[in-house]
This record gives C-alpha cells, structure tokens and sequence, in this order.
C-alpha cells in the first residue's frame, strides 16, 4: 500500500457509464488503483476494455460518474471545468500517438507552445535543454515535416515536459512508429523515469513497450483484472491472450 507523499495519483472506485438504459456501457467498472510517485505505469487491456477511459478521467479530461481522482493530493472532482483546465496545463503532460505538433512552428517553437499559452514567455535555455534531454539539441530550428517520426514524437515529449508536470500521460506514443523508432522513444521514456523521477502512466497495445514500464495493470470489461510488477513481454503477451480469450462477464 502506497502513503502519504509517495503517492501520485489515486484512482477510488472510478465508475464511467456512457449511454442509457439498453444501449448503457461501462466502460469503468469500480477502478480502484494507486500509482507511485517516480514510477512507469503501463496500462493494457483488450480492445474496448476502458483504458482510453481511465486516462482520460485520471487527466482530468473526463469526469467519472462516481469515485475519486487525486492528483497530486488534489481531488479532481472539487475542481470547475476552468480550474482544471489549468492543473491540466501546468501539472500533466500528454503524448499521443498522432505526436499533435503545430507544422508551420519550428521544435523550439513547438516545445515552448505550453509555456506561451500559459502566459508565460518561453526561456530559450530551458526550451533548447528540452529538446537535448530528448537527443535533439541540434534539431531546434527544424519544422516537424524535416522530422522522421520519431523525433516528432521526442519533440512531442520534450513539448510535454517543458512545465515539469507531475505525470506524464502518454495514449499509444508507439503506436505510428517503426520499431526502431519505438524503441528510442521507449528507451526515452525509461530514462526519463529513472534519470528524472517522471512518474508515467502509458495506455499500450504492445507487450514490448508495455515491458519497459515497472509495473503494468491490465484492464478488461472495466476493471483491473491483474497487476504485474516488472513483467517480461512474454508474459504480458500470455496474460492478454488469456484475457482476449476468456473476456471477463
Ligand atoms: N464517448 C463514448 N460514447 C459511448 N461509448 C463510449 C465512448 N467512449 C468509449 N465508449 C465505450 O466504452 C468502452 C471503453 O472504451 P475505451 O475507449 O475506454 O476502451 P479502450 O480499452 O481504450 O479501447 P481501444 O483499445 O480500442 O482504444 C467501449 O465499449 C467503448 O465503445
């Protein structure tokens, strides 16, 4: 059991329905979960079994229907929409699998967005340190199209980083990449966490990139159904054929 300060993120019985009566799914069923602070989550799950949901409401961008989400010791659900709007924008960072950079803005200009939509004028020291932490110092000036995709998806993660958030929620960051380029961005990740202390939580698809994380839970029809620390991806990779085999009623 996690206490105190070297909790991150709780997640207390989180249930989402969405739709009513005969159509209603429940797509969180009674999530209940607590991730250490400077710790790699990586969550996994058949498809449709709530993980998109679990992000999406642990990042304050979904409300669950009942439960609680505490974020650094702040209950999300005490919140209005403006005030989480800001703790989205100066407490978390997010990666997509889609990297959302702005084409017509350089990286530097990218990974600096956060700070200027926040009000803030970018330190060009701290923005170009952003971009070396993620092998990119000499890449500032390019526009994301003179970008393979996996240095887009390191600008991406630089641009995430930039307000020190206190997770970093990355939704399939592998998931356009070749498989070399998803191992630099894994290996990128791992050493954020171990170098920095980033604390991450990683919706995945892959048992290979689920098996950089230290501890993966697995979701299906809406519920933890397994929680591994450490896992090899052969042993991720059973547990989701089992799981895809014999869905949970
Ligand atoms: N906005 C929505 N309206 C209605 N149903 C939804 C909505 N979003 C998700 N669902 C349903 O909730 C369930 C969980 O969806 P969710 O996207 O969280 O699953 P997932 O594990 O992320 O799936 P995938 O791996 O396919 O992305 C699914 O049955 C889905 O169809």
């Amino acid at each position: 059991m996690i206490l105190g300060d070297d909790a991150v993120l709780r997640l207390e019985q989180l249930h989402r329905t969405y739709g009513t009566g005969s159509e209603a799914v429940r797509a969180l069923d009674g999530v209940d979960t607590v991730f250490a602070r400077g710790t790699f989550t990586a969550v996994m799950g058949p498809s449709g079994s709530g993980k998109s949901t679990l992000l999406q409401c642990a990042a304050g961008l979904d409300r669950p229907d009942s439960g609680r989400v505490v974020l650094d010791g702040v209950d999300l659900g005490g919140l209005t929409e403006t005030q989480l709007t800001v703790l989205r924008r100066d407490r978390l960072g997010f990666v997509f699998q889609a990297f959302n950079l702005i084409g017509s803005l350089t990286a530097e200009q990218n990974v600096g967005l956060p700070l200027r939509l926040a009000g803030r004028r970018p330190d060009g020291s701290a923005v170009r340190a952003a971009l070396e932490q993620v092998g990119l110092g000499h890449r500032t000036g390019h526009l994301p199209a003179q970008l393979s995709g996996g240095q887009q998806q390191r600008v991406a993660i630089a641009r995430a980083l930039i307000t020190r958030p206190k997770v970093l929620f990355a939704d399939e960051p592998t998931g356009a990449l070749d498989s070399s380029s998803s191992r630099d961005v894994l290996a990128l990740l791992r050493s954020l966490v171990d170098r920095e202390g980033q604390s991450t939580v990683m919706v995945t698809h892959d048992p290979v990139a689920a098996a950089h994380a230290d501890r993966v839970l697995f979701l299906a029809d809406g519920r933890i159904v397994g929680d591994l620390a450490a896992p090899s991806a052969q042993q991720i990779a059973e547990l989701m054929t089992s799981l895809e085999a014999e869905p949970t009623a």
